[in-house]
């Protein structure tokens, strides 16, 4: 049995899980993002250089991915460390944060801000997707693989004694390459040995998360204690994402406050509403899976921070949360999914 058994991991040590009160699944407070760069649409040039500030924010809105200072939220940390505090004033309790390697991830200003707001930080260890692995990731076998993973969540990452208390979010494209198969399967391995909580970033297509379902059980993977991300830009189809929701995972939205009308990392994709996605959780609910919802903001640009006029980290508890209850869902299963279930997810086996 882990030594972590039962408790909760955060980059302040061990917690009991009770003391985590409403989570976000699924955000970044200090990453960066230019691997994924988009270059401007022709005539877009200007407002990609252009300073950020408040009479391009709509265009930031509709073209996150076209502007490398906007793709720098580690520059934010004083921002971030305000809307922390902004959080735990609304109501907010923990925050899992999923930067892996790959992106940027800064286990010692995790640390810090978790010491000055007072909000819990749960760190993500891993790999994110293949164009950020290096060559010497590439190179690893699974065994190697696992090892590094283990050791991230039992001695600490990045050189640090700061532990990790979740693998991922764990990076994949669609079609999913060999490396990051490697890396699937390693999750998997690294999950056995520690009965400890994964969440999974799957490609962008309908197709992926149960592709990964399917890659992580024959290597072993505990899908009861895995959440799949993004579940708002993947499934559209209410009957597919009932298929899927029968194999067991945790089931993500986590993109609440993105509204853009062309998404670039898919053009052929429909990005929802808040409206929308407060529509299909309800469907959720309906068809049985209230255990198995989480939600989160995914915050991972600047421009959604409320410095930059953003919805920021407290944008679910002020506003989403109402809307859930004015379109039926009750007050005990907005609890079930802010905080009954990150606490089964994080809590260690
Ligand atoms: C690092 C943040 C991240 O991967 N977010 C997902 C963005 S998207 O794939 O939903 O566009």
């Amino acid at each position: 049995m882990s030594p972590l058994s039962g408790k909760v991991q955060t980059v302040l040590g061990p917690v009991d899980p009770d003391q985590l009160g409403r989570t976000m699944t699924h955000e970044h407070l200090t990453m960066s993002f230019e691997c994924c760069f988009v270059p401007p649409a022709p005539g877009h040039e200007d407002n990609s250089l252009a300073p950020i500030q408040l009479k391009n924010a709509h265009w930031l809105q509709q073209n996150p991915y076209s502007h490398r200072e906007n793709l720098l939220l580690c520059q934010e940390i004083e921002a971030v460390r305000d809307e922390l505090v902004c959080f735990k004033k609304a109501g907010g309790g923990t925050i899992v944060e999923n930067t892996t390697t790959g992106i940027t991830r800064n286990l010692p200003a995790l640390r810090q801000l978790a010491k000055d707001t007072g909000v819990n930080i749960v760190a993500g260890a891993g790999y994110y997707v293949d164009v950020t692995h290096s060559d010497e990731t590439r190179k690893m076998t699974v065994e190697k693989l696992t090892d590094v993973i283990v050791s991230e969540v039992s001695h600490g990452a990045d050189g640090t004694d700061i532990r990790c208390g979740v693998i991922g979010e764990i990076g994949t494209g669609w079609p999913i390459t060999e490396s990051e198969k490697k890396v699937l399967r390693a999750t998997a391995h690294a999950q056995t040995q520690l009965g400890c909580p994964v969440i999974i970033h799957p490609g962008r297509n309908r197709a992926a998360p149960g592709e990964i379902v399917r890659i992580l059980q024959e290597a072993g993977g505990d899908i009861s204690k895995t959440v799949m991300s993004h579940l708002d830009r993947t499934i559209f189809d209410h009957s597919e994402l009932v298929e899927f929701a029968k194999l067991g995972s945790y089931l993500e939205y986590d993109l609440f406050g993105t509204e853009m009308l062309d998404y670039p990392f898919n053009l052929g994709i429909d990005m929802p509403s808040d409206s929308q996605r407060v529509q299909t959780l309800a469907f959720l609910i309906k068809e049985g899976y209230e255990d198995r919802i989480v939600i989160a903001h995914d915050i991972h640009t600047k421009n959604r921070l409320t410095k930059y006029g953003g919805h920021g980290y407290s944008h679910i508890l002020k506003n989403i949360v109402p809307k859930m209850l004015s379109r039926g869902i009750s007050q005990k299963q907005v609890d079930k999914i802010l905080i009954d279930n990150p606490k089964q997810w994080l809590t260690f086996k």
